[in-house]
């Protein structure tokens, strides 16, 4: 696994260096692991109006489903900032949410290094597609 979360890692840096992101200048990167191995990216990709903007988290999550993939192990996020770990915007983290609670999320620094938590963690008491199922 660690071999694994090393490419996630790096893929999620990689991700990042291709972020549109001309109005915040605000880079952020994730590469999605599926549960089959496979590692899709993403990176924020803004727009004029600024509410259409996306972030880097759902344009991975929008790119693993075209591609097939519903099952999903774990997520790396990454954007500039050197001197704290960052998390996932709440809306993505909603999104992410949609396909389980059982994520692990990876919060990334420009050096690679990365802390390890969970969505469960980041979202508790999340409203989820299961509470549909229950009116
Ligand atoms: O979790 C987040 C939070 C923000 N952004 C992007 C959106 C915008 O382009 C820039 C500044 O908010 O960062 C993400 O991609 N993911």
């Amino acid at each position: 696994m660690t071999d694994k979360v090393n490419e996630l890692v790096s893929k999620c840096l990689q991700a990042r260096d291709m972020a549109y992101c001309p109005y915040s200048r605000f880079p952020v990167g994730a590469a999605i692991l599926t549960a089959d191995g496979a590692i899709i990216t993403g990176c924020n990709v803004e727009n004029a109006s600024y509410g259409l903007t996306v972030c880097a988290e759902r344009t991975a999550v929008q790119r693993a489903v075209v591609e097939g993939h519903r099952q999903f192990t774990a997520i790396a996020v990454a954007c500039d900032i050197k001197d704290q770990f960052v998390g996932p915007c709440g809306a993505c983290r909603q999104v992410l949410m949609e396909f389980g609670s059982d994520w692990i999320v990876y919060l990334t620094k420009p050096d690679g290094s990365y802390k390890e938590t969970s969505l469960s963690e980041l979202l508790p008491l999340a409203f989820s597609p299961a509470h549909l199922a229950k009116t």
